[in-house]
């Protein structure tokens, strides 16, 4: 297994969100987080991805191979689209960016600043970028924001390939993307605020 989870508890701000999450993820599976705004769904991916410590728990992954997309897009607005993709590439070790910018449509758009791409265009390039880092473990956060119908497909399309290849995907979208994917509903796991637990209440009954 490349992702295990086990008995996850986290917190945003101070204030637990969620408990008792366990789960784990295989070569070429994928797994959709659902559940309410608010329920948790960021807090844990920027859990996974390193960014904050877990209340209690643990997470058993190697973060070398993990690639993570943000709400961000993390582009470099000066460079070009073919500049962002090849830095990104570079970075990973990796030299052929023409699968990703073909993937996404980006083409027609290889020259321009990402600074003046659409919000569905930087999108396409934001997940683009997944492609070009060559790693397994992609963990999204509502990857197809801004993304039209069109751009959408591809991203499903994208995303299959990844899981044919054996990589795997974890990601918190509400968009049924028509891929083979377990999903996880996050309501049951919601925490217990503290009040409740301690038995708060009933000391004033
Ligand atoms: N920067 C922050 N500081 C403090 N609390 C935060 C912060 N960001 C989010 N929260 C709170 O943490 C809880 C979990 O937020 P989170 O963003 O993980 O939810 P989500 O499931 O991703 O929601 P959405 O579907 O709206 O994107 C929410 O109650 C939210 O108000």
């Amino acid at each position: 297994m490349d992702l295990v989870v086990e008995d996850l508890a986290i917190a945003r701000g101070g204030i637990p969100v969620l408990e008792g999450l366990s789960f784990a993820l295989g070569p070429g599976e994928a797994l959709v987080l659902r559940g309410p705004n608010g329920i948790g769904k960021t807090t844990l991916l920027r859990t996974l991805a390193g960014l904050q410590p877990p209340l209690a728990g643990r997470v058993s992954l190697d973060r070398e191979r993990m690639a993570y997309a943000a709400h961000a897009d993390g582009l470099k607005a000066t460079l070009s689209v073919t500049e962002n993709l090849a830095f990104w590439a570079r970075l990973h070790g990796l030299r052929d960016i023409a699968p990703a910018l073909a993937a996404f449509a980006l083409d027609p758009l290889a020259e321009r600043a990402a600074g003046q791409l659409s919000a569905g265009q930087k999108r396409r390039l934001g997940l683009a970028r997944l492609m070009v880092t060559g790693r397994p473990v992609w963990v999204l956060d509502e990857p197809t924001v801004s993304l039209d119908r069109e751009a959408v497909a591809m991203f499903a399309e994208a995303v299959r390939a990844h899981l044919a290849g054996g990589g795997l995907a974890l990601m918190a979208t509400h968009i049924d993307l028509g891929i083979e994917a377990r999903v996880l509903e996050l309501a049951p796991f919601r925490a217990v605020p503290r009040a409740a637990r301690d038995g708060f209440d009933e000391a004033f009954l």
